[in-house]
């Protein structure tokens, strides 16, 4: 059974200036352990896919199971991280931020703080705990993102751009970083993003949105390369040129 089910999930917001169909009949299984890339174009819909398997948002039409449970709202069992870095409380230093949601959940001192450390450890920042968001740039509060979300032990981390305010280097260092948190925890990914090579670097399947309005997925490439990933390898460039020619007419407008 799939981890996550997309079935003919569809999204209409409606505001003061009317309707917006933003996905259109969006199906799509994610298997457990898998990294799956979500790939499109600026408004193609891709936040609003995370956004409602986040349980942020409910679809108009179709369903989003989890475990073969519909998925009605926010939980623990999905750990969501975000571009900016908004979301960590600058009250709080960074390994309390990672055991925040520990916290919640009742876990005792001793055992918040060596999980929260052991998280730390694993995104490269032992000895950074004691540092405020403030304190620490902008890579670095992406970790500590990534950290939090991994300490909560969720079924599936959800990845709405994270890297997309880094700098080229940062995002190459924390996507190679990623990658080998991923290898070691085999955790289920679903991450967005509207970089090609982001996606053939990270992903084993890429998805790619067609434009909207009803952005829906217009297919899906599986990524067979081994890990690490060497960007410069000759199937790495061909898996590049593969992912490109399937968007290249959202890129250019052409339907
Ligand atoms: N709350 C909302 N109310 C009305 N329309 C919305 C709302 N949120 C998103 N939309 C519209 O839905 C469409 C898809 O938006 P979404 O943010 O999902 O796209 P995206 O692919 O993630 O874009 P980007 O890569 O630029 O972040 C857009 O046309 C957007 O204007």
């Amino acid at each position: 059974m799939a981890l996550v089910t997309l079935e003919g999930v569809g999204k209409t917001y409606r505001g003061r200036t009317g309707a917006w169909e933003a996905v259109r009949d969006f199906t799509l299984d994610l298997a457990e352990g898998e990294f799956f890339c979500l790939l499109g174009t600026s408004g193609c819909g891709k936040t609003t896919v995370l956004n409602m398997v986040a349980g942020f948002e409910q679809p108009t039409a179709g369903r989003i199971l989890l475990d073969g449970r519909p998925v009605d709202r926010p939980g623990a069992d999905r750990g969501v991280v975000f571009q900016g870095h908004d979301s960590l409380y600058d009250w709080l230093t960074a390994l309390d931020n990672i055991a925040f949601g520990l916290r919640l959940r009742g876990m005792g001192r001793g055992e918040r703080r060596a999980k929260a450390e052991h998280y730390l450890k694993m995104v490269g920042l032992t000895g950074q705990g004691a540092k405020h968001p403030s304190e620490l740039s902008g890579g670095m509060k992406q970790r500590i993102q990534i950290a939090r979300a991994l300490a909560n032990d969720p079924r599936i981390l959800l990845m709405d751009e994270p890297f997309g305010a880094l700098d080229a280097m940062t995002r190459a260092v924390l996507q190679g970083e990623l990658s080998r948190i991923w290898a070691e925890t085999r955790k289920t990914v679903l991450f967005i993003t509207h970089d090609i090579e982001e996606a053939v670097a990270l992903a084993t399947r890429v998805g790619v949105m067609k434009r909207g309005p009803g952005g829906t997925l217009k297919a899906v490439i599986p990524i067979d390369l081994p890990f690490p990933r060497e960007r410069t390898s000759d199937a790495f460039m061909a898996a590049f040129r593969e992912v490109h020619a399937l968007i290249h007419d959202e890129i250019h407008g052409a339907h």
